[in-house]
């Protein structure tokens, strides 16, 4: 369990000028299907955001889009000043997708040592790359599992080497796909206390996603997010206050139905 109490978000130090990531018009078709749909937002630097919504609602497609790695996107979308995808980015951007992407038949060690070579390779970074590598395997409360082979461990803590890796590249932007998905509720808890400390103790901006709203009160600020659309952005305090209502759920709900009305409403003037 990582040794990290978790307390009511802190506002970081800002770092660096302007948003994280700017959208507008953002448009992703997947297949024969449109599954962004002229998205406009902002994500803050050096801040916790929650990319929140429903399951299948275009979650992974948007942070796929951020990273690079998603086909058939149109609009503008910067990401660290830059356009997405562009090769300056790789070592600045860290990616955990929601299948952890780490070597069963290597140990927690190993699998670090693997890709910190890929980061920083040659004999003479050895010893940078040893102190990284440790460094790395504390922050995600592993330390007495290194030796363990990563295929004997937990799903919770194969997803914390995922994390561990992406942060091995000491990241300005962290996207984590369903980083908390299947984790018991000490566990989840630890693991938004070292979001937060990565956020507040590098200055770095984190995207998080999440199906569960209840992870909202852990962000700074939100996305909310449903069938391809952004339904609001802000902090929670806003959201809340913005909708009447008392939790983000709740505000989610509020919204849902206010945007439908309103769909509902434009049919009925162009008909
Ligand atoms: N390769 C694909 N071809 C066509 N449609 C796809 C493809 N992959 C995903 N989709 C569709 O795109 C939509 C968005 O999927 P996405 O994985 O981005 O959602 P999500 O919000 O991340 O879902 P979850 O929370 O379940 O991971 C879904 O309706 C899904 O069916």
């Amino acid at each position: 369990m990582m040794n990290i109490s978790f307390q009511r978000p802190p506002d970081p130090p800002q770092s660096g000028t302007g948003p994280a990531v700017r959208a507008e018009h953002l448009t992703v078709v997947r297949g024969p299907r449109t599954v962004l749909r002229g998205l406009g937002f902002t994500v803050p630097r050096g801040r916790i955001t929650g990319l929140l919504g429903p399951s299948g609602c275009g979650k992974s497609t948007l942070m796929r889009a951020i990273v690079g790695t998603q086909a058939k996107v149109t609009g503008t979308l910067e990401v660290l000043g830059r356009p997405a995808g562009d090769a300056l980015l790789r070592s600045r951007i860290g990616y955990v997708t929601q299948a952890p992407s780490v070597y069963g038949d290597l140990t927690v060690r190993q699998n670090l040592e693997y890709f910190a070579a890929i980061l920083d390779p040659g004999r003479a970074a050895a010893a940078r790359r040893y102190e990284k590598v440790t460094g790395a395997i504390a922050d995600v409360d592993l330390t007495t599992r290194a030796d363990a082979l990563a295929g004997n461990l937990s799903s919770g803590q194969r997803s914390r080497v995922s994390l561990a890796v992406a942060l091995l590249g000491t990241p300005e932007l962290l996207v984590l796909d369903e980083p908390t998905v299947g984790l018991d509720p000490v566990l989840r808890r630890d693991l938004w206390a070292l979001f937060h400390t990565i956020a507040a103790d590098r200055g770095a901006t984190l995207l998080v996603s999440s199906h569960v709203m209840d992870e909202a009160e852990r962000c700074h600020s939100l996305l909310l997010m449903r069938e391809g659309e952004i339904l609001a952005e802000g902090t929670p305090d806003a959201l809340r206050s913005r909708t009447g209502a008392a939790t983000v759920e709740a505000a989610f709900l509020h919204l849902v139905d206010a945007t439908a009305a309103k769909k509902t409403a434009g049919k009925e003037t162009v008909r």
